[in-house]
């Protein structure tokens, strides 16, 4: 299912003395098996634009086409609650908002709650848990017995019994350390890759965006700085590291060569290797020159 923001302007309060401008003429495309990871600073607009990719938010302006449905157009609660049901959203720190007996019962909830009979919704949770990592055994136990990161997969796992089209990560993995990062987003990679399964990611991190995305969005102020993929965003850094974002360490290092011999590389290199190679290849011409 493909998503698209045009033109997209969201003021919060609107026609209030509190009114706040969020988002201003916000362009989107998110083609159906996409990964991509929308980046920015805090306050630049990254949730809210989150929040229009399953009509929680309607824009002020402009267009949001779910599917083949235009948000603003949608009158029935019935078919916003249709749109929302095939766009997951995995919020921040997702593990809060367990609340029942069993995780079973808790991965069951959302799926039941849109009308999935129960025993699919139990068939489905066994397919999640296995999703992300965990044993069937643990759809027993209550969920407030588990580890921070166990919960944190139950949480993502009641979203994937869902059976969403589209995947929003918001951060999601804010809070872990290094290793449970790294294993949260090769989980979310594999299910991108083995099930086409379009994902969005909210991030502060460089590093995972041009890691796992293959399209990245850079917010700032409200509004899209800079798109394109990986290659097109590091190729042309320029600007990057005034926003302050985490550039990858070799990008930094490519400026910092490029600097020194008053050369650009030929390509972007976003591997150590590649790096390496292009810098011999640079010391060799000057050699010879
Ligand atoms: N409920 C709200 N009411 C009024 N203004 C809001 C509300 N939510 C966000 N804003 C404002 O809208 C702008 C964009 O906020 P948003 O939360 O989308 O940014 P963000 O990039 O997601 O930040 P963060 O990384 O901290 O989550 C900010 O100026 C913020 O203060």
């Amino acid at each position: 299912m493909d998503i698209s923001l045009q033109e997209v302007e969201y003021r919060y309060q609107a026609n209030t003395p509190f009114e706040r401008l969020a988002i201003k003429d916000v362009s989107i495309d998110i083609p159906s098996g996409i990964f991509l990871a929308i980046i920015g600073h805090t306050g630049s607009g990254k949730s809210t634009v989150l929040q229009h990719l399953n009509a929680l938010l309607k824009p002020t302006t402009g267009k949001v086409m779910i599917g083949d449905r235009e948000v603003n157009a949608e009158k029935k609660q019935k078919n916003l609650k249709a749109i929302r049901q095939r766009v997951g959203i995995v919020f921040q720190f997702p593990e809060h908002q367990l609340f029942d007996e069993t995780v079973e019962k808790d991965i069951c909830f959302g799926p039941m709650n849109f009308g999935v009979h129960e025993e699919e919704a139990k068939k489905r949770a066994r397919i999640a848990i296995k999703q992300v990592g965990l044993s069937e055994e643990i759809l027993s136990k209550s969920p407030f017995e588990l580890s921070g990161g166990q919960m944190r997969r139950v949480a993502i796992a009641g979203v994937l019994a869902m059976e969403p089209d589209v995947i929003v990560l918001d951060e999601p993995t804010a809070g872990l350390d290094p290793r449970g990062r790294r294993e949260i987003m090769d989980m979310f990679h594999s299910l991108h890759l083995e099930r086409k399964l379009s994902t969005v990611l909210v991030t502060h991190s460089m590093e995972d965006a041009s890691k796992y995305a293959d399209q990245i969005v850079i917010m700032q102020n409200g509004q899209v700085y800079k798109k394109g993929t990986p290659n097109e965003i590091f190729s042309s850094p320029e600007g990057l590291l005034e926003l302050g974002l985490d550039v990858p360490e070799v990008v930094r290092f490519q400026q910092k060569v490029e600097e020194k011999f008053q050369t650009k590389f030929s390509q972007t290199c976003l591997t150590v290797e590649k790096l390496t190679e292009e810098i011999a290849s640079m010391v060799k011409r000057g050699e010879q020159e």
